[in-house]
Parts: structure tokens; C-alpha cells; sequence
């Protein structure tokens, strides 16, 4: 991928989501929200022109699953309706790599606030010279809102473009997905089963939810459908692995 155009936005976004992940939830103003089993869920109240964008960053724990295999399962379009439950459309623009793509996903409508639609780019990546020495092998995906010519962006009133679908308030949104695998070798030397592994999780995703929605209804969402989306998208990938062999 490093020949199109988007990559040195990818690159640099992808790294400045993997060092704001790396960053604990003890310094600053993160507020718990959510707590469910090892599943911990931050958030900072944040406004930007009066809409309410707030940072949100989920730490959590996964036994019997490797890093990579988590994110592959969250990068690839084909299980993404699976576990996704707030999307009633999905599109791959655009496949750049074997790494990344460019997504097009229609929300469902929040009532009262209009429907949204996401565009972004997504990444997939393994952090090669991790800081933490015994650390295993970290993978990150990256979501990042993008222009794209084949989904313009609702008409803006000041004209009509052509293929402009005029039906949804795009949202702009920076996502990362950053696990890392944690092993426990078996004492006999024996060979590693999935018990001996253990996924540590961080979930970061600011979404400006693109033109104007009631606070209060924002906060009710995003209260309700984040601890959800993370506790179903972990169960699935966790069924989904269980009875096949572990990918590194
Ligand atoms: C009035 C509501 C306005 C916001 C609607 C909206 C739009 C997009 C998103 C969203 C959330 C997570 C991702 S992702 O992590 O990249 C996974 C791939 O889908 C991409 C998009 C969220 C939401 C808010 C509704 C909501 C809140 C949590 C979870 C799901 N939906």
C-alpha cells in the first residue's frame, strides 16, 4: 500500500493512534463509564462548534484469542455484520491492499437525529519493535474518516453533485483497535493450546457525529451501544476461533 496516496496519512495516523492507545487512562480527565467483567470503559466529555464528540477508550482483557486474530476479525468486511449491529449497509469502496480498505457504512438511524453514513479508510498492522520486551506480537487496526470520489459527501445545499445520495449526515471518525498477545507457556514445555493465551485489548474511537444531534441523545447512544458493540464483537471473535488453530 505504501505507493497510494492515502499512505503517509495512513502511516502517520496509525502511529499516532498506536502511541494515544499506549496512553493510560490514569493521567487526565478520563471519566469509567462502563464496567463489564475485565471490560473497562472510559470517556471524556468533549464539544467541538457545540457537538458532542466524546473521546471514548475501552480497555479489556480476552482470554483464548491471539492479538491478530481479534483484529482480523474487526478489520475484515466479511464478518463485520456479524457483530455489527448498528450498520444497515456496508460497502468496500475501494480495496488499496491486502491491509487496507475504504470502507462506506450506513448507520442506523438514532431517532430523533437524522441517519448517519461513515467513510474510512481501515488498516490492519503489526507493530514490529514494541517497547515492552516481553510483549508478543501487537496488531493494530486503524479507522479514519476519508474522502472518496464514488460517495460524495450529502449535497451541502450549495449544489447538487451528481452522485451526491443527499440522505445522510456523514460522521467523521479516528478508530484503533490495538492487541496485544500475551502467552503463558505450559511449564512441561508442552505446545500452546488457547489457554495459554490471553488478548489484551484497547479500543479507542472519537466520532464527530457531522451535523447537529442532541447531546443528551448522543450520550444515551454512545452509553448504550459501546459497552454492547465490545462485548459482542469479543464474544463472536472468540467463537469463531475456538475450535480452529491459533494465528499469531
Ligand atoms: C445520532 C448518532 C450519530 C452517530 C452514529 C454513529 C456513526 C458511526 C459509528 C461508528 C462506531 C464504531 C465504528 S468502528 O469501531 O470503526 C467498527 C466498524 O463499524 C464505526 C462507526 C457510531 C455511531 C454512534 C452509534 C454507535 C455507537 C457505538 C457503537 C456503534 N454505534
Amino acid at each position: 500500500a505504501q505507493s497510494h496516496v492515502l499512505w503517509p496519512e495512513i502511516d502517520r495516523i496509525t502511529a499516532e493512534q498506536l502511541h494515544y492507545a499506549r496512553q493510560g487512562v490514569g493521567e487526565g480527565v478520563w471519566e469509567l463509564f462502563a464496567e463489564d467483567g475485565e471490560m473497562r470503559m472510559y470517556k471524556r466529555e468533549e464539544e467541538v462548534n457545540g457537538l458532542v464528540v466524546d473521546p471514548l477508550k475501552a480497555v479489556h482483557t480476552v482470554k483464548g484469542v491471539t492479538g491478530f486474530e481479534m483484529c482480523h476479525y474487526f478489520f475484515s468486511p466479511d464478518y463485520r455484520l456479524d457483530w455489527e449491529t448498528t450498520i444497515e449497509q456496508m460497502k468496500v469502496l475501494e480495496k488499496v491492499s491486502d491491509d487496507t480498505m475504504i470502507f462506506l457504512q450506513i448507520h442506523k438511524r438514532v431517532w430523533p437525529a437524522s441517519q448517519r453514513d461513515a467513510l474510512f479508510w481501515s488498516h490492519l498492522r503489526q507493530v514490529p519493535d514494541s517497547r515492552d520486551p516481553d510483549a508478543q506480537n501487537i496488531w493494530i487496526v486503524c479507522n479514519h474518516s476519508t474522502e472518496h470520489h464514488s460517495a460524495p459527501e450529502k449535497s451541502n445545499g450549495k449544489y447538487i453533485r451528481e452522485k451526491s445520495n443527499g440522505k445522510y449526515i456523514r460522521v467523521f471518525l479516528t478508530v484503533a483497535l490495538v492487541c496485544q498477545t500475551m502467552i503463558e507457556p505450559p511449564k512441561n514445555g508442552a505446545q500452546i493450546t488457547r489457554d495459554d493465551l490471553t488478548c489484551k485489548i484497547t479500543y479507542c474511537s472519537v466520532v464527530n457525529p457531522g451535523g447537529w444531534a442532541p447531546a443528551s441523545v448522543l450520550r444515551a447512544v454512545y452509553k448504550r451501544e459501546y459497552p454492547k458493540f465490545l462485548k459482542k464483537f469479543t464474544h463472536y471473535v472468540y467463537d469463531q476461533c475456538k475450535n480452529k488453530p491459533i494465528r499469531f
